[in-house]
């Protein structure tokens, strides 16, 4: 009697997945392999690899493009053979996505095999993630970045806190468990808000010691506990430059893997015309000023490159498009540019 209704409720979902559109279908898939290893170990069998060294992606540049390959099972059953111990790699690998015929993506870090046979072997390099993600092409570095933190996570929580024993991932790499504890570890991600705050007609930039020469960005800060976004905005912007945030706006929110995983939460906020004098805290910051549009302007269309100017000075540029900081500077130029029409 259970077979057949199990079989009649199979029959139904199969009935109802027919309806769904690809992308709810896609979703339902990749769910069913986080929870189900069996299904997973064999989806591993025809899935495709994308390849890590000690979380460096592979690329493969082919004339002035850097390509993000995706290895399949029979070309990564190749290559591991020339290694010892093959089977055991494979299972290393984590869940990253799917395609819309279901072909499931896998990342494998394969730090600990040598890495110029593989470069050989696949005709391309593991190159570092911050070069790779601005060169490849723009659909590929937000799968890069979510690869990458997911592999870096499970390299860092081989271990439970609390027992101090191994943790085991599932196939999928969704989750690491404590057998001696029950303890279930899952991926995280940090909080941060990425704050361009505007007085109504200027916008404040500021440069942290570590970005590269003439780089400019909005202000962000890591989440506390128990902060809502508004608080840290709030916070932040008190912190870092001294000023009372009167208004913001949500605008949008990105995976970003520096420092390790962070989900950033872009946000507008305005600052009373009266009150506007900078008081920077100098040891997060080494410059803070107000930018007024034109030379937002001037200073989207610069490139790190064409920043030099001849006495050696170095004029203002931003974050390159995959920062979300770009996307907060645009939003502000064309606010600004629609109020002036
Ligand atoms: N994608 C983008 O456009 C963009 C732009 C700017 C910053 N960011 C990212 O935002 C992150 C945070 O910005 P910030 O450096 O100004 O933050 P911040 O102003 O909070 O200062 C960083 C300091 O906060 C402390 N901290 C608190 N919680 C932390 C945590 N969970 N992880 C690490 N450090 C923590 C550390 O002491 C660290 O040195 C940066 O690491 C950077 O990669 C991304
Ligand atoms: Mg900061």
């Amino acid at each position: 009697m259970a077979a057949v209704y199990q079989a009649v409720c199979r029959r139904a979902s199969a009935l109802i997945c027919r309806f769904h559109s690809t992308y709810v279908r896609k979703m339902r898939y990749l769910n069913d392999l986080k929870e189900d290893d069996s299904l997973c170990r064999q989806a591993q069998t025809s899935g495709t690899f994308y390849l890590f060294h000690n979380l460096s992606p592979f690329l493969q540049e082919v004339g002035k493009q850097y390509l993000v390959p995706q290895v399949s099972a029979a070309e990564m059953k190749r290559i591991l053979e020339k290694f010892k111990e093959a089977e055991q790699w494979i299972e290393k690998s984590v869940l990253i996505g799917c395609s819309d015929e279901h072909v499931p993506h896998f990342a494998l870090d394969l730090g600990a095999l040598e890495k110029s046979v593989i470069e050989s072997e696949l005709k391309g390099s593991f190159t570092n993630l911050r070069k790779a993600l601005f060169v490849v092409d723009e659909k590929d570095s937000p799968l890069l970045a979510s690869a990458q933190s997911l592999l870096r996570w499970h390299d860092s929580h081989q271990y439970c806190s609390k027992t101090g024993q191994p943790t085991q991932k599932n196939v999928a790499g969704s989750k690491r468990v404590c057998h001696a504890s029950g303890i279930i570890y899952y991926p995280q991600m940090s909080p941060v808000v990425i704050t361009l705050v505007s007085d109504g007609s200027r916008c404040l930039l500021a440069r942290q010691p570590s970005f590269p020469q003439g780089m400019y960005s909005a202000l962000s800060g890591f989440c506390d506990i128990g902060e809502n976004v508004e608080q840290t905005v709030r916070r932040e912007v008190a912190e870092e430059v001294g000023l009372e945030v009167e208004s913001f706006q949500y605008s949008a929110s990105q995976h970003w893997p520096f420092p390790s995983s962070c989900l950033m939460i872009a946000c507008h906020a305005l600052v009373r015309e009266q009150q506007t004098e900078i008081s920077m805290n100098s040891l997060e910051l080494e410059e803070a000023r107000w930018f007024d549009l034109e030379e937002v302007v001037e200073g989207l269309k610069r490139e790190p490159g064409s920043s030099k100017q001849d006495d050696g000075s170095l004029l203002p540029w931003f974050p390159p498009k995959q920062a979300i900081a770009h996307q907060l500077i645009w939003e502000w130029v064309k606010q600004q540019t629609s109020q002036l029409a």
